[in-house]
């Protein structure tokens, strides 16, 4: 292909490197690229992000990228909307990075042994509810930024420690802080995390095959599907906690044959009609199922997820 390809990316310092991994896997296979940084509302508004809603870093993305003002979107992928875009084609999901939550804390400390009354931040619904849960009896401090604002806080004292999604960590080179990385047992991560989505023009055929033939990966976009199907099956169209994390496991088949099947486990929580940041229980539950219905799992685990009582909790009169 001779045309230069522009690929997309927010202009944050983990968007631009993770950006940056696909523009030199698409340059390794000869491809001529040029990143473009591309403002989202998100970057300039410091609102928690349950107000200024889900979209907020990538829908600018993906209305430069359907205008043609780029030729690849590349988005975290746990921040795109579980709602296709049809003008848009998700070309590419490359090789997931460790999905799991890390905790970055004072003195070296893990959550075990921070005491109750320990100031810990985030701004996920999600990681409040279960970290609420783990029953430590910290105090969960909501908070935004970019990852570096929200490890100074540490640092400065302000708080005893935050919870990031390792990935990021990583990509930004700063994994040597982290006090304790997470079990999924005690915190599963968001769906997708982890995860990048490169989108390009649903009519851009050159491209779209450039992408899956050279940054696609067949296991992660399998696993991520299942997650993001249970995510889709339980949103109510608010930022409710769910949690997610499917794995290539191996099994044994009737024969005692090896084979891979894919696992999945998922959190979801009881909430308050009123105020979804009101948690009142949380439910988790797991289902192992054929790697090629992934999205049949997520959707199965959702609906069991919801018999134990996920979701919107109805007042006595209602
Ligand atoms: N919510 C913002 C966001 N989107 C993606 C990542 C990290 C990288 C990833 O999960 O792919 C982060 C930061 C975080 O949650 O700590």
């Amino acid at each position: 292909m001779d045309r230069v390809i522009r690929i997309g990316t927010r202009g944050s310092a983990l968007a631009l490197t993770q950006t940056q991994t696909v523009a030199d896997v698409l340059e390794r296979a000869g491809a001529k690229v040029e990143i473009v940084t591309v403002s989202t509302p998100g970057d300039r508004s410091s609102a928690p992000i349950a107000e200024i809603g889900v979209g907020v870093f990538t829908s600018a993305l993906r209305d430069a990228l359907a205008e043609g003002a780029i030729d690849v979107a590349v988005h975290s992928y746990k921040d795109l909307p579980t709602a296709p875009d049809r003008r848009l084609s998700l070309a590419a999901v490359p090789q997931r990075e460790d999905p799991r939550d890390a905790l970055i804390a004072r003195d070296g400390l893990t959550l075990g042994e921070l005491p109750p009354g320990s100031r810990i931040g985030t701004g996920s619904p999600r990681r409040a509810a279960q970290l609420r849960a783990l029953g430590f009896g910290h105090e969960i401090v909501p908070i935004r930024g970019n990852v570096d604002t929200r490890i100074a806080m540490v640092t400065a004292g302000a708080l005893d420690g935050v919870v990031l999604a390792r990935a990021g960590l990583s990509r930004l080179g700063r994994l040597a802080e982290i006090t304790e990385t997470l079990d999924p047992i005690q915190m599963l991560p968001a769906p997708a995390q982890g995860a990048l989505a490169v989108e390009c023009r649903v009519d851009d055929v050159d491209v779209e095959h450039l992408l899956q033939s050279t940054v696609d990966d067949e296991a992660t976009r399998v696993a991520v599907a299942a997650e993001r199907a249970m995510l889709a099956a339980l949103e109510a169209g608010c930022s409710a906690p769910v949690g997610a994390l499917a794995e290539v496991v191996e099994d044994l088949d009737a024969d005692d044959r090896v084979v891979f099947r894919l696992s999945l486990r998922g959190v979801a929580a009881a909430y308050d009609a009123n105020d979804p940041a009101v948690v009142v229980d949380i439910m988790r539950a797991s289902a192992t199922g054929d790697l090629t219905a992934g999205e049949q799992l997520g959707r199965a685990l959702a609906a069991e997820l919801l018999e134990l009582g996920a979701g919107v909790l109805s007042g006595p009169e209602a």
